[in-house]
């Protein structure tokens, strides 16, 4: 395509929001006319049972649940007053409570005021917390936030290294819409026994995320912590950022929640429009269509141009990938579907990987992620006439060039600055965009049947272990591997065992493992 030609393309599907400031350009992806003819009606009915789930319709059959997420920042499409009132209430609730800690009014036992919070939880309840931390919070926040966000001792300790003596100013919240995420109790375990090494009162230094009546509602009820807020069953975990899982963390750490909620409702009505040009989300999903064929053959590689958006893309990975990585569509049908999101910043990865990206393998489409404002205050220049924003600019409209003339295709996605109203909007619209591209594909966008497959497995990992251990017990005398394997009745698992006793082995927890580690007939397991 020349020149001119390709100028009029970029006008004719430049997108701009007006009141977002927010501009998407998917000209350089290369789709005809006859594509975008075909994704018409596709799109209509996508737009058709978008609307059947805003108000109210069970979207996720399998779980037999509403799926909501966009009431909570226009609470008026609630489908009942008495939903409208409870996501109002928490709202109300959760921001009175940051108020009361700010002003020290609601305060820990041992000092004047919270001065950090230790955010507990994983998955869609740490993903957003995390990357809106990152984006938004103040370089002097009124609370500095840490995270737990695995079951890795070695990672706790980081944490309580870095809190040290401000463990007794330290908010913990515990964030688990299920209530019962393993990695997450372990990581609130642990911090009860931290609390309690510094004779610490937990209960009055905690707050809890999660659905009211799970297992962990249940625990900081009857413990008396500070508070619990709720998570609704109609809010998925990976569209979670934008309910108290996301906003407490937020407004405790000095970020305009209420922004934030004004951008996602904005760009929701701009994403509601039954138009494909006019809707950003339409065009997102069309792009990823295009781009993969209806079958995710292509990765989606996210490119912010601005450290403070470097989480993005890890957030994108769960909403995208979670979302649409299903083995079955809504009729019942294999088809393996997803999209592989992987992603850092610009323009450092083009220290790193775009030589692959411009030369390589073509598995892939760019989405690139540009903030039109560099800073606040002004720039030095540190060339003639170019400030290090230029530079920024510059390699980023470089880098799509180059691609593009190596047949690689991009999005890219305009904001005019990092400010909650845009982090707001970006959420809610790829939030949206995921949503479309489920219905296009024809899948449940919204539960997430695999993820059980592990957690089970590893559930019966660790009751193997017990059963290792009590065997140890009563053998007395080392056994080998295959012995260990056949007195716990359990031969064609010797290899889980062996993996069992030597990481015991290596932890001090009462397991020794002797012999030849490179020759595993020749090790014996015994107690010490
Ligand atoms: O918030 P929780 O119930 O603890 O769940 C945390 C995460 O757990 C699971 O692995 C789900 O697949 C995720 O969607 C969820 O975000």
């Amino acid at each position: 395509m020349d020149a001119a030609a390709l100028w009029q393309r970029y006008q004719d599907w430049l997108y701009y929001h007006e009141g977002l400031g927010l501009y998407l350009d998917i000209s350089r992806m290369r789709f005809d006319d006859a594509f975008v003819a075909t994704m018409q009606p596709k799109c209509e009915q996508a737009f058709k049972d978008m609307a059947a789930l805003e108000g109210g319709a069970i979207a996720n059959s399998d779980e037999n649940r509403m799926v909501g997420h966009y009431w909570l920042r226009d609470p008026d499409l609630a489908p009942t007053p008495a939903l409208k009132q409870e996501i109002t209430e928490a709202l109300d609730q959760l921001e009175a409570f940051a108020n009361k800690v700010h002003a020290g009014e609601i305060r820990p036992p041992q000092a004047a005021k919270f001065t950090d919070i230790l955010s507990i939880g994983i998955g869609g309840s740490a993903l957003g917390p995390e990357f809106v931390a990152a984006a938004l919070a103040p370089e002097a926040p009124p609370l500095a936030i840490h995270f737990f966000d695995n079951t890795d001792p070695a990672g706790f300790d980081r944490v309580f290294e870095r809190l040290g003596d401000r463990l007794n100013s330290t908010l913990v919240i515990v964030i688990t819409k299920s209530g019962g995420t393993p990695e997450t109790r372990n990581g609130m375990v642990e911090a009860k026994q931290a609390f309690a090494d510094k004779g610490l009162d937990f209960a009055r230094q905690a707050v809890a995320i999660t659905m009211p009546g799970s297992k962990m509602d249940d625990l900081a009820r009857s413990e008396g912590w500070l508070a619990t807020f709720p998570m609704f069953d109609w809010v998925g975990g990976r569209t979670s950022e934008l309910s108290a899982v996301g906003l407490l963390d937020a407004a405790l750490q000095g970020i305009d929640i209420r922004s934030m909620l004004a951008g996602a409702k904005e760009m929701d009505a701009a994403t509601r429009v039954p138009d494909l040009k006019a809707n950003p989300a339409a065009l997102l999903a069309i792009a990823w269509y295009f781009a993969g064929n209806g079958k995710g053959e292509k990765d989606m590689v996210v490119l912010p141009y601005k450290d403070s958006l470097l989480l993005f893309s890890r957030y994108l990975q769960q909403l995208v990938m979670e979302s649409l990585g299903k083995e079955k569509d809504l009729d019942g049908k294999t088809v393996y579907q997803g999209i592989a999101v992987y992603g850092n910043k610009g323009s450092t990865d083009q220290h790193a990987y775009v030589q692959q990206l411009r030369e390589g393998v073509p598995n892939f489409f760019l989405t690139f992620i540009e903030v039109l404002k560099d800073r606040e205050k002004p720039s030095v220049e540190v060339e003639p006439g170019v400030t290090a924003g230029d530079y920024l600019s510059g390699l980023l409209q470089g880098t799509r060039q180059a691609l593009y003339e190596n047949q690689r295709d991009s999005i890219t996605v305009t904001l005019p600055d990092v400010s909650p109203r845009s982090i707001g909007a970006l959420i809610a619209l790829y939030e949206r965009a995921v949503g479309l591209y489920g219905f296009l594909v024809n899948i449940n966008a919204y539960h997430q049947p695999g993820v059980e497959a592990g957690k089970k497995a590893a559930a019966a990992i660790l009751e193997l272990q017990m059963e290792v251990v009590e065997a140890l017990e009563q053998e007395g005398a080392p056994l080998s591997l295959p012995a260990l394997a056949t007195v716990l009745g359990a031969t064609d698992k010797t290899e889980t065992i062996y993996k069992i006793v030597r990481h015991l082995a290596a932890n001090q927890q009462g397991v020794v493992l002797e012999g030849n580690p490179s020759d595993l007939s020749s090790l014996k397991a015994s107690l010490s």
